[in-house]
């Protein structure tokens, strides 16, 4: 335990420091790997659960201690108050456990790791107070996200973020080509693996688990993909003709376009590392689609000049509807990055514009929960362009998907150019 709390304190500062997560996970990994699978998932959960708990040390330890520890060793109380609060049995363990964390790297903060947990144990009531009074300890968002969130949705913002706070549920996407829901449900069922069939076809997994234990994975009858993601082939609505994703990778909805219709679909994606994992998924279902190095922004540099009768915006942007998946974005993201990424989505929306066909569709997407890049974005679009008209997809002219048990965040809006 005190290892998994080291390695787990070390990369919460890493993140705490300005590093991306998932980068500093992969590092972690190559540099050790000689981890048993429990060692990974205990520094994992320790790591995710610290992250994902945004805001619940702060108000605790700035009562409890006049100044803060040096890095780790600040994380290492957090990640030990984290724990604390999700696992309250052997709490004194878990002190210890801290203490002899520290030992080898820093003995003479020991006593203070010591005598700062203890309290907290002591004054268990008093810390939950301290807690119940901060609102970014209460909803362990950033207090900015916490305001843009109430003030868009004034009746649905705390829900949504006691969602964004949940563990992520798993959904899977049925390759129709190859399986239909209800053989896949099958197949699970024989395993004892629990799952429903949704409104949009996604099963939702009651729990999560790893992919190579769910039959017809490897033969390419499912693959992973969030619930609230599965709406975009259905409603860009492609039956034929030329399409182009444009900011494609993983791939994810590129590849369920291609599963449905019979399309001539181009995979465009500016990191040419991502752009692989395209081809990868592509060859994985076994699904032909062209797949290209590219910047969005800048069609003179790869499209070939023939317009394209639908395309898919799948934008770079806060990534705030998927913050539980990746929680280092809670405490990476900055208020003044939402502009950013506003700027940086409208210039891509205006360049391909230019290269859908007149009578053709854009379906606009972001995993995004903030008005500034959803409907705000979508607004500013339409007065900009006059040729642009609004299209109802299942009944309404936009979708703002707020995280909930069964999907993460997305927004939706269909656009089409007038003839
Ligand atoms: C939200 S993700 C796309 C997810 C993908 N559509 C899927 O469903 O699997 C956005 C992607 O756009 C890429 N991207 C960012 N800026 C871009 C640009 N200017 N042109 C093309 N791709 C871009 C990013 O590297 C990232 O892979």
């Amino acid at each position: 335990m005190a290892y998994s709390l080291l390695r787990s304190a070390e990369l919460v500062s890493a993140v705490g420091g300005g590093a991306n997560l998932t980068d500093a996970w992969e590092e972690l990994l190559r540099a050790h790997p000689e981890w048993s699978d429990a060692t990974r998932g205990a520094v994992r959960d320790l790591t995710w659960g610290t992250l994902r708990d945004y805001g619940r040390a702060d108000p605790v330890l700035r009562r409890l201690m006049q100044k803060p520890l040096v890095e780790p060793w600040q994380a290492l109380l957090k990640v030990a108050l984290h724990r604390m609060e999700t696992r309250p049995e052997n709490l004194h363990t878990l002190v210890d456990q801290a203490v002899e964390a520290a030992a080898h790297g820093a003995p003479g903060l020991k006593g203070v790791i010591n005598g700062v947990l203890r309290n907290v144990i002591r004054q268990a009531d008093q810390v939950e107070r301290w807690r119940g009074a901060d609102e970014v300890a209460r909803h362990r968002h950033p207090d900015w996200w916490i305001a843009r969130l109430r003030a868009a949705w004034p009746a649905e913002w705390e829900a949504a973020l006691a969602a964004g706070n949940l563990h992520p549920p798993m959904a899977l996407r049925v390759n129709r080509r190859r399986a239909t829901p209800a053989q896949v449900l099958d197949a699970f069922t024989e395993q004892g693996i629990a799952a429903r069939e949704l409104d949009n076809g996604a099963l939702l997994l009651e729990r999560p688990c790893p992919v190579d234990r769910l039959p017809g994975f490897a033969e390419g009858w499912i693959s992973v993909q969030d619930a609230g993601a599965q709406w975009a082939a259905q409603w860009l609505g492609v039956q034929a003709g030329r399409v182009l994703d444009a900011c494609a990778a993983p791939g994810g909805k590129a590849a369920h376009i291609l599963e449905l219709a019979d399309v001539q679909l181009t995979a465009l994606e500016l990191d040419p590392r991502r752009a692989r994992r395209i081809a990868e998924n592509f060859a994985r279902l076994g699904l032909a689609g062209e797949v290209k190095v590219g910047d969005a922004r800048r069609p003179a540099e790869w499209w070939d000049g023939r317009p394209y009768d639908r395309i898919l915006a799948d934008v770079p942007c806060s990534a705030s509807g998927v913050a539980r998946r990746h929680p280092d974005i809670k405490w990476l993201r900055r208020r003044e990055d939402i502009p950013r990424f506003a700027a940086q989505q409208a210039e891509i929306l205006d360049a391909l514009w230019h290269i859908l066909r007149p009578g053709g569709t854009m379906l606009y997407v972001t995993c995004s929960v903030f008005d500034e890049e959803n409907r705000g974005q979508i607004a500013r679009f339409c007065a900009r362009h006059a040729d642009a008209r609004r299209v109802a997809t299942g009944g309404r002219l936009e979708h703002q998907l707020l995280p909930t048990a069964e999907h993460d965040g997305f927004y939706y809006a269909l656009l089409s150019k007038l003839a």
